[in-house]
């Protein structure tokens, strides 16, 4: 009977991956998704590239936007303080019962508390619902055409301050054109571009990094 890829990518962590072992499931989802089949993780090399931004930053409050299997979710997650609050956003059900099993075969699950439902819903929420001020950090890897009306909300909502910095996926491919556009011609943020390419082939890929100035 029909297993969808999802399924397939959880069955590959919980055959390969040790239980509790973070660095186990990234791996485990790589190497299905380098040798058998594709999937939209963000990948090792991007994957890196988003450890050392997490690194830096230290942050306290972390928003992702797309969790999809949970492959970001378990990199940024096993990298954070133990005081730190970590919201991760996933609007398909389906990919979020994947994503809570695999961030529990990591160990992780009182790391994160993962939301359902439209990231155009839930950020004006967040502040009353999660005891939440601003976050330190926002990782965008959902619906490409709606990282610059969330950067937006998230700006008008009063969720980001001096310092918050903003990380995106997939500028290039598939793409978020007005939203490069916005910040790149705007006062309020430092851009910057980390040279990558799209998860798990040579297509060329950037992962743009911004930071609020003011
Ligand atoms: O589409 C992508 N991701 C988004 C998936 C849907 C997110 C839905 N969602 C989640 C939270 C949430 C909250 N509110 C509203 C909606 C929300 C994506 C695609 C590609 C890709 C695909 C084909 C190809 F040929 C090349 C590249 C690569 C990536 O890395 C990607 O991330
Ligand atoms: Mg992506």
């Amino acid at each position: 009977q029909f297993v969808s890829l999802r399924q397939r990518i959880l069955s590959a962590v919980q055959k390969n991956a040790t239980r509790g072992d973070p660095r186990s499931v990234i791996r485990a989802i790589d190497q299905f998704c380098s040798q058998k089949e594709w999937a939209m993780n963000v990948g090792n090399e991007k994957g890196c590239i988003l450890d050392s931004v997490v690194s830096e930053v230290n942050p306290a409050t972390v928003l992702e936007l797309g969790t999809y299997c949970g492959y970001s979710t378990v990199r940024i997650a096993s990298l954070l303080p133990p005081y730190a609050k970590f919201i991760t956003l996933e609007f398909n059900p389906d990919f979020a019962a994947v994503a809570r099993q695999v961030i529990a075969w990591a160990g992780l699950e009182d790391k994160v508390q993962l939301v359902e439902g439209a990231s155009s819903d839930w950020i004006p929420k967040i502040k009353e619902q999660f005891g939440i001020k601003t976050f330190d950090l926002v990782f965008l890897d959902h619906w490409k055409e709606h990282y610059l009306s969330d950067t937006k909300l998230m700006e008008e909502c009063g969720l980001l301050r001096k310092g918050s910095v903003l990380l995106a996926d997939n500028v290039i491919c598939p793409g978020a054109p007005d939203y490069v556009e916005y910040v790149r011609s705007s006062p309020r943020y430092k851009s910057h571009y980390f040279r990558s390419h799209l998860e798990y082939t040579k297509a060329e890929e950037n992962l743009w990094y911004l930071g609020i100035i003011e």
